[in-house]
């Protein structure tokens, strides 16, 4: 197979090391596209993506491309075309792939700011806008990029609603150190994606501020709460969110000491402004471009998500961490359903 990934940051770059690896099924020819000319011949002269993934060495049949205005070409001849890029670039980078005749994944978890209306979207609700003929999916699940570009075991989401998609996903990247599951509840893998990270967000805060293990469970499981309900009411099934794309990567981004987003709820515990947290981390933390987004959305569907709106307050500034925890341990009682 002929696979291209879209995007030299961790993620697209330990994907597509894991493709190339000798690990993976025989046969493939993988090419990570850098959009940045820069960062291509960097990442040419070192073989190596020192900036992104630190310490992990391109495998020799790894090809490299990229550079402004290449992606018509690069696109020539692939069998699967991986978007690997944060959700604020998907919207163009979708645009500029509408036409394309193999399968599209994207690995970005998110909800877009809003665009020209009233609420954020997530990215297959992009494609319904701008690529509609696309055949999409989404790849998702628990997945730290250094662990899976180790080789370490690891299981994944490929959710599509067309069978072609789900299979070239799985085709593309099962291999003994990766687990590939098909699902075809793009929704429920997208909302779990999208807010387990503003999930994280509050983990890091309840752990930097050494509230408790109990507490911590606590958030983990009234959080998967929040996202089942959302989910639902977006139209997805509530088993997803028993699975990889929902728990597990909840439990994995909150606890995951790799976890970006965890890493910006620790740095507000530790008294930092949200630009300190967010520039210490060079990286994109989606929970904090997207967690007003899930706070809206859900409340325009009646939705109700302490935990999510908690974050957004401190994420605003309007609360601090210590009022943060209050409000919430300040509600009344409730039954636990969901
Ligand atoms: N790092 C991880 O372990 C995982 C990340 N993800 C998700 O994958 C997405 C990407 O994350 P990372 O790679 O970790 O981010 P990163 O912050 O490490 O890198 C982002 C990369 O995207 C590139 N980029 C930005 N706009 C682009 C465009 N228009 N075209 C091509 N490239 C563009 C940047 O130059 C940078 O190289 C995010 O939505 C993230 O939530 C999902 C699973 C695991
Ligand atoms: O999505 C991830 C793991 O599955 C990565 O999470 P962070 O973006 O918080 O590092």
């Amino acid at each position: 197979m002929n696979i291209i990934v879209l995007g030299a940051g961790a993620w697209g770059t330990a994907l597509a090391v894991s493709a190339a690896s000798s690990r993976a099924a025989p046969g493939h020819q993988v090419t990570l596209w850098a959009r940045d000319a820069a960062q291509l011949e960097t990442l040419k002269s070192a073989r190596a993506n020192s900036r992104y993934l630190p310490g992990i060495s391109f495998p020799g049949s790894l090809k490299l491309a990229g550079g402004e205005g290449s992606l018509d070409e690069a696109v020539k001849g692939q069998d699967l075309i991986i978007i690997a890029a944060p959700v604020s670039a998907v919207r163009g980078l979708l645009q500029s792939l509408a036409n394309a005749s193999v399968p599209v994944a994207w690995l970005s978890k998110g909800f877009e700011a809003p665009v020209n209306q009233p609420f954020g979207l997530m990215v297959h609700e992009i494609r319904a806008q701008v690529a509609i003929n696309l055949r999409a999916g989404v790849l998702s699940g628990p997945s730290f990029a250094q662990e899976v570009a180790k080789g370490q075991p690891t299981a994944l989401v490929a959710a599509s609603e067309h069978a072609d998609v789900r299979d070239a996903l799985v085709r593309a990247f099962h291999s003994p150190t990766l687990r590939v599951y098909a699902n075809d509840d793009i929704v429920g893998v997208e909302v779990g994606g999208a807010v387990k990270n503003v999930l994280a967000i509050a983990t890091g805060l309840c752990d930097g501020l050494q509230l408790g293990l109990n507490a911590r469970a606590a958030l983990i499981t009234r959080g998967l709460a929040e996202i089942t309900r959302l989910g639902v009411a977006l139209g997805a099934k509530a088993e997803t969110f028993t699975g990889l794309s929902g728990l597990g990567d909840l439990v994995l981004t909150a606890t995951g000491d790799l976890s970006r987003n965890r890493k910006v709820g620790l740095a507000l515990a530790q008294g930092k402004t949200l630009a300190e947290a967010v520039a210490s981390l060079g990286h994109v933390a989606e929970g904090v471009y997207c967690a007003r987004t899930v706070v809206q959305r859900a409340a325009g569907l009646g939705i109700e998500m302490p935990i999510s709106q908690g974050v957004v307050a401190l994420l605003d500034g309007r609360i601090t961490p210590t009022e943060a925890v209050a409000a919430l341990m300040g509600r009344g009682p409730t039954a636990e359903v969901l």
